[in-house]
């Protein structure tokens, strides 16, 4: 089993990964950190409203009653504009492919260039339930009932 230095002294759940290039195995770079760094293989300059397919150089095996979910990096949404077009972005148990980041450059002005090396989003690891879909005629009754989509006010965007 390889090990490496910046992995948790207490780990939750084991998972198993390959890397597919000169990759640090994703790392958190706090203890209680939820995500665990993943970086660019490749450069790339996304120009403004630009998306691109990233790929991360890991591919992982997640035990059966888990999924990994790709999210953003707050820093560089912050500043740049940098986003995950599919936030959170799903990695199923299964897979075994290569790990990849749907980049988006939401800035309308300033284009983002990135080198192989940067972190360009985070992997969060979470046991995920199954469920099984019944159909039924009609559902139980709630307190919030069918409102949504700004039902409960504290909106004041006019169009
Ligand atoms: O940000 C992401 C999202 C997905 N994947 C990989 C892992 C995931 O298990 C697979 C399929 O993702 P998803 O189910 O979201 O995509 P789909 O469009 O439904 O494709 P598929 O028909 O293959 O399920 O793609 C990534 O590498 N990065
Ligand atoms: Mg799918």
């Amino acid at each position: 089993m390889p090990t490496d230095d910046k992995q948790p002294e207490h780990a939750d759940v084991d998972v198993l990964i390959t890397l597919l290039d000169d990759v640090p195995v994703p790392a958190y770079s706090h203890p209680g950190d939820a995500g665990a760094d993943l970086v660019t293989t490749v450069d790339v300059r996304l120009a403004p409203g630009e998306r691109a397919l990233v790929p991360t150089g890991v591919s992982i095996a997640l035990p059966d009653g888990y999924a990994a979910f790709v999210h953003p990096r707050s820093g560089l949404a912050t500043r740049h504009g940098l986003t995950v077009v599919n936030a959170p972005g799903t990695v199923d148990a299964g897979y075994r492919g290569e790990i990849k980041v749907t980049l988006l450059n939401t800035d309308a002005h300033e284009a983002v260039e990135l080198h192989r090396g940067d972190r360009i989003a985070q992997l969060v690891v979470q046991k995920v339930e199954r469920a099984r879909f019944l159909v039924a005629e009609r559902l139980p009754g709630s307190h919030r009932g069918s409102g949504g989509f700004g039902s409960s006010g504290g909106w004041s965007a006019t169009t």
